[in-house]
């Protein structure tokens, strides 16, 4: 097949995994005897920089022509005045907005030779394997923001209708999973959380009877994502509690290295899904420019553009079966390694491409 690819480096680590993830995209797609294209676009700072806006109309027509997005991240100290006009982080919000990509999946599957990475007791984080699907165009970071004198607000706004279609995602993915889904909330509190526990019931009640719903306040969940990690499956949440959860979720697997996303929107007329896929990290100034970010999210980000907008099953199999295979071998960027040891990206990136290699066997290959 051939596939047009919009890729969105961005800030700080984003140009050095995004290229990464490319490298891999294309070596795949060679062994595969597909054709991808990739078009380079402008967010977040370096758009600042380049055109005075975080998301330039040319990269939104790029977006919306294509038949899928690589994002890496966006923001850094360059442009984070907070009496600055306009943010990198606004590109991205934008993007994910003007795009329609309402549920961004996040999945959390330790890798065996990783644990040692987590902080978390190695017994607890065996047989972990849950799915975080956050709705992520509406609640507060898009609601009304007002700064007066002493004081600021910022609007939490959810409507019915934008939590049914993320809580019919999730519970989709949970009933082809294990059946179980949490909804997390903070319902005791906040009268956007009775909204989506209300909302969530009636859903999962109406069109899901077969999935196990159980819902869980945000701040005991906190604490359970970390104590009990093999007891969830599918976890869906709103925007801003789905962010902070997945950075926590991050240290099951040991690191924000190693956590993917797809952001996804509806299906189209023609059975197409406008997708995003990026990392769950940042920018990571603290580390960017030096070669030795971690590229294994945004190269599994790539494997699940492969399976959702490309519909690629196979060779988003083998590259997540790279990735694992690149961990087997002990090939750890600095971040899983500790101790001031571990490869550089160029190093992490050359072991997925010569794992594909191995793990990977097209069916015009096979005999
Ligand atoms: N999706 C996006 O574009 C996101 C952008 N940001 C932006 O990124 C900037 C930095 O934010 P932080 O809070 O520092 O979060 P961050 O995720 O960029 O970094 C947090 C820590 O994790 C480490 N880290 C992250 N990704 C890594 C990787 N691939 N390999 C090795 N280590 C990695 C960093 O070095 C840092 O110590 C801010 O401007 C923030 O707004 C933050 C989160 C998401
Ligand atoms: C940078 C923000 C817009 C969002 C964020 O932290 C994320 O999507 O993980
Ligand atoms: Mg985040």
């Amino acid at each position: 097949m051939h596939a047009e690819i919009v890729v969105l480096p961005g800030d700080g680590i984003g140009p050095e995994v995004t290229a990464a993830a490319v490298e891999v995209l294309r070596a795949v797609g060679y062994r595969y005897g597909h054709t991808f294209s990739f078009d380079t676009q402008l967010i977040g700072g370096a758009a600042i920089d380049a055109t005075g806006e975080a998301l330039p109309a040319a990269t939104l027509a790029a977006a919306k022509r294509a038949d899928a997005i690589l994002l890496g991240a966006v923001g850094g100290p360059k442009w984070s005045d907070p009496k600055a006009p306009v943010r990198p982080e606004q590109g991205l919000l934008a993007i994910r907005k003007a795009l329609g990509l309402y549920a961004n999946l996040r999945p959390v599957t330790p890798h065996p030779a990783a644990l040692g990475a987590s902080p978390i007791k190695p017994h607890l984080l065996t047989g972990v394997d849950l799915v975080v699907v956050r709705e992520l165009t509406g609640g507060i970071y898009f609601g009304d923001k007002t700064r007066d004198g002493d004081s600021a607000s910022d609007l939490c706004r959810y409507s019915v209708t934008e939590i049914e279609r993320v809580v019919r995602r999730a519970a989709a993915l949970a009933r082809s999973r294990r059946g179980r889904l949490t909804s997390v909330d903070k319902a005791n509190v906040l009268e956007t959380s009775r909204l989506w526990r209300e909302t969530a019931t009636r859903i999962v009640a109406e069109e899901f009877p077969d999935i196990q719903l159980e819902h869980q306040l945000v701040d005991s969940m906190a604490m359970h994502l970390l104590s009990r990690p093999r007891e969830y499956d599918v976890i869906v949440t709103e925007n801003m509690f789905g962010d902070i959860l997945t950075d926590e979720a991050s240290m099951l697997a040991g690191s924000l290295g190693l956590l993917p996303s797809a952001s996804l929107g509806d299906t189209d007329g023609s059975g197409r899904i406008m997708g995003l896929y990026e990392p769950i990290h940042g920018s990571a100034p603290d580390i960017a420019g030096r070669g030795v970010a971690n590229p294994y999210a945004t190269i599994l980000s790539a494997a699940l553009l492969l399976r959702h907008s490309l519909g690629l099953a196979d060779e988003a199999e083998c590259v997540e079966k790279a990735v694992a295979a690149a961990l087997d071998a002990g090939v750890f960027t600095a971040d899983i390694a500790g101790s001031g040891g571990g490869v550089g990206s160029r190093q992490a990136t050359d072991a997925v491409i010569e794992q594909l290699q191995l793990e990977c066997r097209p069916v015009m290959m096979r005999d």
